[in-house]
């Protein structure tokens, strides 16, 4: 008997473009919402976009409560919920990086409340998933949550944005290749929940990115118009699976355990792009994809080594034979590598010297 079933949830509006901050309001009422918001903002976004978009609503005789947090962790998810509360916002919305849109995400998650999302940077590809990503003891990864009722992607806003952002982005994307490739191989060896759909999605954004690397230039917001669309297109591949396995194996593995040796010295897609570079060796050895990903990752700017990331040898090494141990998730990585398979790894892949 057939007993399968699936739910996807994804944004209602997804509006993208030139100017398109200006259009916050217009959204808010186009999907019905009622009462005050809430904006969940971090220092920067607060005053290159939700000062403004506070004074449109304010215009429109809506007054925003705001919050501004500092740092992604769940006493910031939990001082959202409170202030929520006390402000008495029946929606939020996400305006910022990784951090505040994923602070957003899971406190309305808890809440019951639909949230919108405002990415300032073109930084990372959960701008539109259905997952929020917030430390939680020695766990750093993405959980369930709900996708945004819109996405608001003003390509103004995210091409003036540091140039490091919008190449972070661009290797999240990239990493996608290897993140597929662990997925096939997991749902091969552990029969995993695997979708073909959200694969070959996930696959084609990256290939589409790497197609179009030369319209990928500092200051050209057609950039950030390319950049974005991938964005979206990769997080709509994690709710089609409902996960975040089309964008994530190895790599982000070895990125989640840099977060915790290594805080805040590098970009989270700075960082999945060069694990990308090294897992792609796992499965490919010498002849394999992994000197395509590294050349596409150097051709927007993005770092290709530990020294480019300012991360040390060591930290490396040590994020390779222990970052297996994160999550319950079937990589290339197996049970773990020993020192000497990981030095060789990132000595053959030009990742260490
Ligand atoms: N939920 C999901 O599916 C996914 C979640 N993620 C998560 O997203 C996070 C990575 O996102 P990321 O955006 O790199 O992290 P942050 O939100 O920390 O942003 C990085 C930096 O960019 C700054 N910034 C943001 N917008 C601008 C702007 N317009 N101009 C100048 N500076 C700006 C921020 O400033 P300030 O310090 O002032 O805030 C911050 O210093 C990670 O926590 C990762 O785990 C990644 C992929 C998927
Ligand atoms: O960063 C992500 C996808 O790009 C989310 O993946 P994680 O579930 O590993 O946090
Ligand atoms: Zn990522």
């Amino acid at each position: 008997m057939f007993e399968k079933s699936t739910w996807i949830r994804l944004p209602r509006n997804v509006v993208v473009g030139h100017g398109v901050i200006d259009r916050v309001v217009d959204v808010v009422d186009d999907l019905h919402l009622q009462g005050r918001p809430l904006f969940v903002t971090s220092p920067t976004p607060k005053d290159v976009a939700a000062d403004p978009i506070a004074a449109d609503f304010e215009a429109a005789g809506i007054d925003p409560a705001v919050v501004t947090v500092e740092t992604a962790s769940f006493e910031a998810v939990e001082n959202v919920i409170e202030t929520a509360e006390a402000a008495e916002a029946s929606y939020l919305i996400g305006i910022g990086g990784g951090k505040a849109i994923d602070i957003a995400k899971m406190a309305s998650h808890h809440l019951e409340m639909g949230f919108l999302s405002v990415p300032t940077a073109a930084s990372h590809d959960g701008v539109i998933s259905n997952r929020g990503s917030v430390p939680d003891g020695n766990t750093r990864h993405s959980v369930a949550a709900k996708p945004p009722l819109a996405v608001v992607a003003d390509t103004e806003v995210l091409s003036q944005a540091p140039w490091e952002l919008t190449t972070a982005g661009c290797a999240d994307i990239i990493s996608n290749y290897t993140a597929v490739m662990d997925w096939r191989l997991a749902k091969r060896l552990k029969d995993v929940e695997y979708s073909e759909y959200a694969a070959a999605l996930s696959e084609m954004t990256a290939e589409i990115l790497v197609d179009n690397a030369d319209l990928i230039r500092p200051g050209l917001e057609e950039s950030a118009w390319v950049v974005s669309k991938a964005l979206m297109s990769s997080g709509v591949a994690m709710s089609i699976a409902d996960s975040s396995r089309p964008a994530s194996g190895a790599e982000h593995l070895f990125s989640h355990q840099l977060d915790r040796l290594a805080p805040d010295a590098a970009l989270h897609g700075h960082q999945v792009g060069v694990g990308s570079i090294m897992t792609a060796y796992l499965h490919g050895g010498e002849d394999g994809i992994w000197r395509d990903i590294r050349d596409a990752l150097s051709s927007i700017d993005a770092p290709t080594t530990a020294a480019e990331l300012g991360i040390n040898d060591e930290t490396v090494l040590e994020a390779l034979t222990t970052c297996h141990e994160i999550r319950d998730r079937y990589t290339i990585l197996g049970d773990g590598m020993n020192e000497r398979a990981a030095i060789e790894v990132a000595t053959k892949t030009g990742v260490i010297d």
